[in-house]
């Protein structure tokens, strides 16, 4: 099932910038397994924003959650997911 995405990610400001650095490391080994596994086929930057657009293909709505909790930058996420259905006129 594919669900369309979008996160953006909102640091507290004071955070120190050595642990800043470490989570952004962690969620892009974290994310870029979940690439290499095909969980996670789209993954775009928002021009102009610390956000991104990305579509997750997994079993159902409990792997989706599991997955986006899994990321090290999910506590510093505004998440919003579309489910996504197959278009009729889809070819
Ligand atoms: O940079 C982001 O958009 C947040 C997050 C999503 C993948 C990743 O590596 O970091």
């Amino acid at each position: 099932m594919l669900f369309h995405v979008r996160m953006e990610v909102r640091l507290p400001p004071d955070m120190p910038a050595e642990q800043a650095d470490d989570i952004k490391a962690r969620e892009k080994a974290h994310a870029q397994d979940l690439q290499r596994q095909g969980k996670w086929p789209h993954l775009w930057r928002v021009a102009g924003r610390y956000a991104n657009i990305s579509i997750i293909d997994v079993a159902d709505a409990d792997e989706l959650h599991a997955l986006l909790s899994s990321l090290p930058l999910f506590p510093y996420m505004d998440i919003h997911v579309t489910p996504l259905a197959r278009h009729p006129s889809a070819i």
